[in-house]
């Protein structure tokens, strides 16, 4: 089983990168935020627990992300491997993740970020709220919220992985075609 964590600040391209990974390597995505939208949408209690938060820009509670997650892997028990988009987000989401995955037999084979300039992503992100729809990505400050969240609680993570040397970076700027080439010759190497 490969698992490999997509890492990067939010508007880094993950969840693009994800479309074409999954495909080429078989993999299940799993998106926290999709999972967190699609519960939104349909007002579930999941969504509704999960809401103010996410509408501010700031992080879901781990317990609650975390048990989502378990749920979320556990439906896929004969997949190939996963990949996540989005989770861990935090030291104990991290630490939760290596306690999990030992009791399906497997465990993180890489983190993989994509590496890009803030100003970059702030406007890229700003562009997708016209059409997205989405509450967070079309306001400024809560934009500006979700970077205070990934620099206090997810950039440590960098740190975790790389002493486990399962750290790779890649540059998230170019064409969409020309990252994933980047990705995958890190992927085909691991
Ligand atoms: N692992 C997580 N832990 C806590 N909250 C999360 C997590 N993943 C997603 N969320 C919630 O969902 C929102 C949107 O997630 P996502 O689409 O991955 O955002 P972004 O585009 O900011 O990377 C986050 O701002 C947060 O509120």
């Amino acid at each position: 089983m490969i698992n490999i964590v997509l890492f990067g600040k939010p508007g880094a391209g993950k969840g693009t990168q994800a479309e074409f990974l999954k495909e080429k390597y078989n993999l299940t995505h799993l998106s926290t935020g999709d999972i967190f939208r699609f519960n939104l949408k349909n007002d579930t209690d999941l969504g509704k627990k999960a809401r103010v938060f996410m509408d501010n820009g700031e992080l879901v509670p781990c317990e609650v992300t975390t048990a989502m997650l378990i749920d979320e892997v556990n439906k896929h028990p004969d997949t190939a491997g996963f990949l996540f988009d989005g989770y861990p987000r935090t030291l104990d989401q991290a630490e939760a993740l290596d306690k999990f995955l030992p009791t399906i037999g497997s465990s993180v084979t890489a983190t993989i970020a994509l590496e890009a300039d803030d100003e970059i992503l702030v406007a890229r992100l700003l562009e997708r709220g016209k059409t997205s729809g989405r509450v967070d990505d079309q306001d400024e400050e809560k934009i500006r919220v979700r970077y205070q969240e990934y620099n206090e609680k997810t950039a440590p993570l960098i740190g975790y992985y790389k002493e486990q040397n399962k750290f790779h970076a890649v540059n998230g700027i170019g064409t969409i075609e020309e990252i994933t080439q980047r990705l995958t010759s890190v992927i085909d190497n691991l």
